[in-house]
């Protein structure tokens, strides 16, 4: 039986006066696949930004191997081995891919480029393009990559195929299948197909409030999860 890498506990987030998430607590047991699915505006982001630390909750938990990230600066979240990889691809435009990699691991220094390269050779003919120049497929590989090089235990990813071409969107596929095997994921998607075909568990959203844990293998279907879109 795996043990829980990620235990959020009766969650409250708000930006300013306007409270988005009330009440939600999830949890993630190693090497788990969850996907998150709702409407636009659910509060799936703010629930991955919470976690991350770019987002301090009003109250609640969230506990990873025994330490409660609540309060903790994105950057001690990260040294912890928790990546996010938001939705908006931004990458540091004037420097080159390899750099942009770099960065993620800077503070650590523990660069692990075989799983990088492996999942993504075409990073390796990019290495020294600046990043501005990558298409959206290319940037999102540059982005799942910078959080893979410092070995995580826990990836947080934000909607990682909106706007790519299917090929690409199947390629990611089987890497987060692949990772896996080193590291839980977090994924808030929209597109059903492709987050059925990997989550172990789905939790839905619907304005701030966790609306269903759907955890039987036979309702992680994309009939089952349509209505909660
Ligand atoms: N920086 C912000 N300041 C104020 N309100 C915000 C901010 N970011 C998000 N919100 C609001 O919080 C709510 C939840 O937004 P969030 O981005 O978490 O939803 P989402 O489920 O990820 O949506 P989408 O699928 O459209 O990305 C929305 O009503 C949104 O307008």
């Amino acid at each position: 039986m795996s043990k829980p890498i990620l235990v959020v506990n009766g969650l409250n987030a708000s930006y300013g006066e306007s409270k988005v998430l009330f009440d939600v607590s999830i949890d993630v047991l190693d090497k788990q696949v969850v996907g998150c699915v709702g409407r636009n505006g659910a509060g799936k982001s703010t629930l991955l930004k919470s976690i991350a630390g770019f987002l301090h909750p009003r109250s609640g938990t969230i506990v990873s191997d025994g330490v409660d990230l609540v309060g903790q600066p994105a950057y001690t979240i990260a040294n912890l081995g928790i990546k996010y990889i938001p939705q908006d691809k931004k990458v540091f435009s004037d420097l080159t891919v390899r750099e942009n990699l770099e960065l993620g691991s800077y503070a650590s220094g523990d660069y692990d480029w075989d799983p990088v390269l492996t999942f993504f050779p075409k990073l390796k003919v990019l290495m020294d393009r600046k990043a501005g120049y990558l298409s959206g497929g290319e940037r999102q590989m540059l982005m799942i990559g910078r959080a893979i090089l410092g070995r995580p235990k826990l990836l947080l990813v934000d909607e990682p195929t909106e706007g790519l071409a299917p090929s690409i969107v199947t390629h990611l596929k089987d890497v987060f299948r692949e990772l896996r095997r080193s590291a839980a994921l977090v994924i808030v998607e929209q597109n059903l197909p492709m987050i059925c075909g990997i989550a172990d568990k789905i939790y839905a959203l619907n304005e701030g409030r966790l609306m269903a844990e759907i955890t039987e293998r036979d309702k992680i279907t994309p009939e089952y999860c349509e209505p909660y879109l």
